[in-house]
């Protein structure tokens, strides 16, 4: 595995196995790797010649008050897990690598993003976009490799992939959950003890929310039910609960289709999201 912290040596590099026809796979992330990462890294390692990760802490996706400078960072850890995984590239920039100048061309994703974290965190999809677009041309993988846990950002980049007529597939992974349900996130670290104990019920709830549903709950019904649910919860503060279509993210009274039930809640030091995709 090499790591590689300028963009102009991953060009380089990059050039070389695209004129030797090798396949590429790329998965980026932030780094702080768990299974969930490494889930999405086995995915990739089974139908390229060469894996390509990042990781980088994007300052643009991060909301003033929010995590930027306290989210997790552990490269040396990231970098050990990535040559277990057969990684070929590690790509890790700087902020000012990644954003060497004032940038001329400014991303703005307008659909999908008026509900869950687009209207929570105001912003934060442009960010995103920026980067994995960036990222993207970097790295120009035959394809890119996302969780499912972070349901909207898959189909905020699916929808920037097709509107850009950009060559590649997105493809989506299941989130990985530890063994009490509790889905893996680099955010977890900052749970305190208390808080990791009752952090499975996230996930518990929107399992019997998904057992309401079976039993003909309209939506209205099952945000109220979810609301009550997590409102039980001694500890943290529900950011968002919503039931809509997938992946389209409309509000549809009587649920019918893909559908998607999510939420987001604050502990102390840390907000968690979690989701389950149901068929009705
Ligand atoms: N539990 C999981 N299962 C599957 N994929 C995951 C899981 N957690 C994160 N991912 C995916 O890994 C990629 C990188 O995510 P990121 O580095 O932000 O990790 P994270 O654990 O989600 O961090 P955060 O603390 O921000 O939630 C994304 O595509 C994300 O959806
Ligand atoms: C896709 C991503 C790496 C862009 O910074 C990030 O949003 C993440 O880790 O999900
Ligand atoms: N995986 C989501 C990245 C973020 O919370 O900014």
């Amino acid at each position: 595995m090499i790591l590689i912290n300028k963009p102009t040596e991953l060009h380089e590099k990059i050039k070389e196995e695209r004129q030797k026809g090798r396949s590429i796979g790329f998965v980026p992330t932030m780094g702080a790797l768990h299974e969930g990462h490494l889930s999405l890294i086995q995915v990739a390692r089974s139908n390229h010649d060469l894996v390509v990760v990042s990781i980088f802490v994007n300052p643009l996706q991060f909301g003033e008050g929010e995590d930027f400078e306290t989210y997790p960072r552990d490269i040396d850890r990231d970098q050990e897990l990535c040559r277990q995984e057969a990684v070929d590239i590690l790509f890790a920039p700087s902020v000012s690598e990644m954003y060497p100048e004032t940038a001329s061309v400014e991303i703005k994703v307008v659909e999908g993003v008026d509900v869950l974290c687009g209207q929570s965190r105001p912003g934060h999809f442009d960010g995103v976009a920026t980067v994995v677009l960036k990222l993207l041309h970097m790295v120009w993988p035959d394809a890119a490799y996302f969780g499912q846990k972070d349901a909207q950002q898959v189909a905020v980049i699916k929808q920037m992939v097709k509107t850009l007529s950009m060559p590649l597939s997105i493809v989506a992974s299941p989130t990985v959950r530890e063994s009490d349900g509790l889905a893996k996130s680099s955010r977890n670290v900052h749970l305190t003890k208390d808080e990791r104990q009752i952090a499975p019920k996230l996930y518990q709830t929107l399992l019997e929310a998904k057992e309401h549903a079976s039993g003909g709950a309209n939506r209205k019904e099952l945000i109220s039910f979810i609301q009550k649910r997590l409102e039980t919860l001694t500890l943290g503060r529900v950011d968002y609960v919503d039931v809509l279509s997938y992946p389209k993210l409309e509000q549809v009274e009587e649920l019918s289709g893909t559908i998607i039930l999510a939420l987001a809640y604050h502990f102390s030091h840390a907000r968690l999201i979690d989701n389950i995709i149901i068929e009705k």
